[in-house]
């Protein structure tokens, strides 16, 4: 369980979190949405404790999985280094990864689809390959609380489904607490329990995902129109949401029924 209560942060007069209490609890999913630039990956931070808080108390266990938009190094790590080094809180101050450790530092790189990439230098990794890594520095972790600032920006279709099914199934092991940012809803209707959407007006709505997640909200929260698309030629019924200006410009009108 990880857990905000009374949080306040500010960047000089800028309130980015406004006395903001949240828990986020073992066997739940959550996703946040928000705008650019309205605080998600400061929440993260904060709930990580590498943010200075101005007011309020944080909570969290001693290790979290993380996997941050991106890493600056100074070093030329190896990807399998990088992954290795999520083990490094589990080991302590004094203690040395030996090959156990390397071998869970492999079997997350395998799970993720990076098994490829051990000895590549992390920089000069392609985009999306970095995110992968890190996905698997943070499951190799073993942490019960995992992190994930944007998993998905730098995904190709396959990985974003492969990162998707990965989420479902840490989901599914037991007490297991999961947030993740997104600029997609639609990972939210995939994958979360719950959704914090973070307004623009600086105020939060928290809920699970089939009560939160709706038409009237999203268009709020991102100042387009938003449309859910049921899809009810599946076994059961689904559905997706789109921005309204995702519609085919260019097509005759009947062409963008669904
Ligand atoms: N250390 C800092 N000092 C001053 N301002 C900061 C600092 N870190 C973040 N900010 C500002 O706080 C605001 C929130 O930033 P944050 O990165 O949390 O937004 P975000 O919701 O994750 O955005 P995006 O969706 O674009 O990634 C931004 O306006 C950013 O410029």
């Amino acid at each position: 369980m990880i857990m905000l209560s009374d949080v306040t942060v500010r960047f000089g007069s800028r309130v980015i979190l406004d006395n903001v209490s949240l828990h986020f609890p073992k066997n739940r999913t959550t996703a946040i949405l928000g705008p650019n630039g309205r605080g998600k990956t400061t929440l993260l931070r904060t709930l990580l404790g590498q943010q200075k808080m101005n007011s309020g108390l944080r909570h969290a266990p001693k290790i979290v999985g993380y996997v941050p938009q991106a890493v600056m190094l100074a070093h030329p790590y190896s990807a399998l280094d990088i992954v290795v080094m999520g083990r490094a809180a589990s080991l302590g101050l004094f203690g040395r990864p030996d090959k156990k450790e390397q071998n869970i530092a492999l079997e997350a790189m395998a799970r993720v689809g990076v098994a490829h990439l051990t000895d590549t230098p992390f920089l000069r990794l392609s985009g999306g390959e970095r995110q992968l890594v890190l996905l698997a520095r943070a499951i190799a972790t073993g942490a019960d609380v995992l992190i994930l600032d944007e998993p998905a920006a730098a995904l190709d279709l396959h990985n974003e489904m492969r990162l998707l099914d990965i989420l479902t199934d840490i989901s599914q092991e037991s007490d297991k607490s999961i947030i993740f940012t997104t600029h997609n809803p639609n990972h939210a209707l995939n994958v979360a329990d719950d959704v914090l959407m973070m307004m623009p007006d600086g105020s939060t709505i928290h809920g699970t995902v089939n009560e939160t997640l709706k038409t009237d909200n999203l268009t709020r929260l991102y100042g387009v129109d938003m449309q859910f698309i049921r899809l009810d030629n599946q076994a059961e019924e689904q559905s997706l949401v789109i921005p309204s200006f995702s519609l085919c410009r260019k097509c005759p009108a009947a062409s963008v029924k669904f």
